[in-house]
């Protein structure tokens, strides 16, 4: 049912006019409601480093004005004419796409996130020509296709890191084999992912090691996270001491760095997963691979089914997300924070409970 209401086509959002990433109140037009779409209010918008990398041009392909946000929950408002998932007041949740073709090999295979003309639920093109606009925002609308439902048992905001955080670090352990308990996994980079990785990880029945730039993180990763082990990446005995222990090491950092320290740790088919988003090339010297037949692989977020199953799979096992919640108008605050490696580990903006018009 669309509404022609124009003012319920207008949201506020909060946008970076430029690389500076600076974000400010900015109105913008939401489209009438398709049949297959359905309208979120926004409650809570998680804020995870890529935000930052777009916010700020890292990969120069930012356009401005930009409402960022990609880690969503939201209450539907209203649906359209052919929605079937979804009513209004479901609580609901959104991840970093929108959108994609449904007709290619990834999407026919439910892997529309590697779909070659996936739709970002920011910095994009939707198909009406208009830019899409994410998550810092009163109010998206979203082809249910791309709308996952929160469990009732989960709260609202510490459901939103599982959209991004949570799903990244869940699809690849589940693609690449390494899902079954027992394994010896290592994360490395203790932030917003790899908070999730340390507490999927280990709700699998892995030995978790993390490892981490510094040995700030030490106390609160053994005794709040439950990791079973901790290395500072610096600390060249600890680290020799290791090599050869891990299956597996999920790597977060979001800035250029060596491999080959972290190719090392691992053992026989190791495998390294690469999460983080750097644009300067990495290097490694081949024998690092072949010695050890270990491989080196990426994964980009997961598919809409994996976020359900992300959502289940922590809702059983009682994972939970740790959160620092704030009001938008902390959100610059917030983004410098995380960029200094200050959030313990992650933030999620109270969208609704913000004035949202006022910088
Ligand atoms: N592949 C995908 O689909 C996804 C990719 N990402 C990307 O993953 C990366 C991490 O995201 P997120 O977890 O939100 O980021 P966070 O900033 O929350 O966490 C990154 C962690 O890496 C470590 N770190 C930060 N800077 C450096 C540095 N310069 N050198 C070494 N270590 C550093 C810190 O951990 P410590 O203090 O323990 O060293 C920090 O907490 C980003 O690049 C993001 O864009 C995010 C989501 C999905
Ligand atoms: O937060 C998730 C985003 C991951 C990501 C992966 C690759 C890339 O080029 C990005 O801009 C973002
Ligand atoms: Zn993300
Ligand atoms: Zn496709």
């Amino acid at each position: 049912m669309g509404s022609e209401d124009a003012s319920e086509r207008t949201a506020v959002g909060w946008a970076a006019r430029d690389a500076g990433g600076h974000l400010s109140p900015y109105s913008h037009t939401l489209r009438n409601t398709g049949p297959e779409d359905v309208v979120v209010k926004v409650l809570y918008c998680g804020i995870c480093h890529t935000d930052i990398h777009q916010a700020k041009n890292h990969l120069g392909m930012s356009r401005y004005p930009m409402v960022p946000g990609h880690e969503v929950v939201g209450e539907v408002s209203e649906v359209g004419a052919e929605v079937t998932k979804f009513t209004a007041g479901d609580i609901v949740g959104v991840g970093l796409i929108v959108g994609c073709c449904r007709q290619c090999h990834p999407c026919a295979s439910s892997n529309e996130q590697y779909c070659s003309k996936k739709i970002w639920s920011y910095n994009d093109v939707y198909t009406d020509g208009k830019p899409t606009q994410g998550g810092f925002s009163s109010a998206m609308v979203v082809d249910q296709k791309f709308v996952v439902r929160i469990p009732a048992g989960m709260s609202p905001e510490q459901a939103a890191p599982l959209l991004c955080a949570g799903v990244t670090v869940y699809s690849p352990l589940k693609r690449f084999g390494l899902a079954t308990p027992g394994l010896h996994g290592g994360i490395l980079g203790l932030g917003g992912v790899g908070h999730m990785g340390v507490m999927i990880a280990k709700a699998i029945g892995h030995h978790v090691t993390v490892i981490s730039s510094s040995d700030k993180k030490r106390g609160e990763a053994m005794d709040h996270l439950a990791a079973d082990g901790y290395l500072v990446s610096s600390d060249a005995a600890a680290m020799a001491a290791a090599a050869g222990m891990l299956d597996y090491v999920i790597d977060t950092v979001p800035a250029h760095h060596a491999l080959e320290p972290y190719l090392k740790l691992l053992r026989l088919d190791g495998k390294l997963l690469v999460m983080g988003v750097i644009n300067q090339p990495m290097s490694f010297v081949s024998p690092m691979l072949m010695l050890g037949r270990k491989s080196i692989a990426g994964s980009f977020v997961g598919s809409v089914e994996e976020a359900e199953e992300t959502l289940k799979f922590c809702e059983a096992k009682g994972v939970t997300s740790q959160i620092e919640v704030v009001k938008m108008g902390y959100v610059n605050e917030a983004l410098q924070r995380l960029e200094r490696n200050d959030v313990r580990y992650r933030f999620v903006v109270d969208v609704a409970g913000s004035n949202l018009d006022a910088a």
